[in-house]
């Protein structure tokens, strides 16, 4: 069974559009259930969502209440506590995507595949060009490197549209925060091996974009996994300090 979740913090302009996505989605038989998993709005996300018909959980509800500390920490209690085996997740700000994306990431969900990462190529409108995150190109890519990780060669390493084997993951040790994806990536390859790991191109995107003072909050948590993964490898793990150069 099947579950589509949009992990959401005060998205309250994008819920018309999750709510059709995800009666698009149920009514294709492409998922099971679709739902807005709530991190605790205040601007009233989860009641205009309601209204929309599309449903709502709420994080908090899934934790016993405890406060939450950001996407991970709701996207974690989601899995621990959901009896789905697959979970789709897609970042609730994220607009271009379509059904087809959804089965696109689901159809590469095969065995030893436990996560599918859906490459999301921003468009810039100004200049019609395409790339990919700024923290992905400037923290998490260099420390997929630095790590020695197989990992290095994602092209959207910290993609939140994914596709997960929810037995796969739901135990993984994952950051209660923006350091969801690497923590997610480095676990999987930790247990599983980078064969656990597949992309597939998604459409190109159009998201929110923060400025920069937003963006080193996201770069920050990244950064803390990357760095307790190379204390978790001991005294002995040096980074190779100049990987790309000749
Ligand atoms: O505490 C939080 C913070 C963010 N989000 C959601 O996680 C997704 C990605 O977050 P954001 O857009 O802030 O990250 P960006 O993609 O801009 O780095 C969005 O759907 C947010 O609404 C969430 O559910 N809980
Ligand atoms: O990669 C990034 O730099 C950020 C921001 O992307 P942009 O440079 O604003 O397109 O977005 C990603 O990282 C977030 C934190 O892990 C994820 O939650 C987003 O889904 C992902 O798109």
């Amino acid at each position: 069974m099947t579950l589509l979740a949009f992990p959401a913090l005060d998205e309250a302009p994008h819920v018309a559009r999750l709510a059709a996505f995800a009666a698009d989605a149920v009514a294709a038989g492409v998922v099971d259930r679709a739902l807005l998993l709530d991190g605790g709005s205040r601007d009233g996300t989860p009641q205009l969502a309601a209204r929309h018909g599309l449903e709502v959980v709420d994080a908090r509800a899934l934790t016993g209440g405890r406060a939450l500390r950001g996407k991970g920490d709701a996207v974690a209690a989601l899995l621990r506590t959901t009896d789905h085996d697959r979970l789709v997740l897609l970042d609730a700000d994220v607009e271009g995507l379509a059904t087809a994306s959804v089965t696109r990431l689901l159809a590469a969900l095969t065995r030893p595949v436990a996560l599918v990462k859906g490459v999301c190529r921003r468009l810039d409108p100004a200049t019609g060009t395409v790339r990919s995150g700024r923290v992905s190109e400037l923290v998490a890519r260099p420390a997929l490197e630095l790590l020695g990780s197989r990992l290095a060669g994602l092209r959207d390493p910290l993609s939140g549209q994914v596709a997960v084997h929810v037995p796969s993951v739901r135990d993984l040790d994952l950051h209660p925060g923006y350091g969801l994806e690497l923590s997610m990536l480095l676990a999987l390859e930790q247990r599983h091996g980078a064969g656990a790991v597949a992309e597939v191109d998604l459409e190109p995107i159009a998201h929110r974009h923060k400025d920069v003072d937003e963006l080193a909050v996201v770069a920050r948590e990244v950064l803390a996994v990357a760095l307790g993964a190379a204390a978790a490898r001991g005294a002995s793990w040096r980074p190779d300090p100049d990987p790309e150069r000749p």
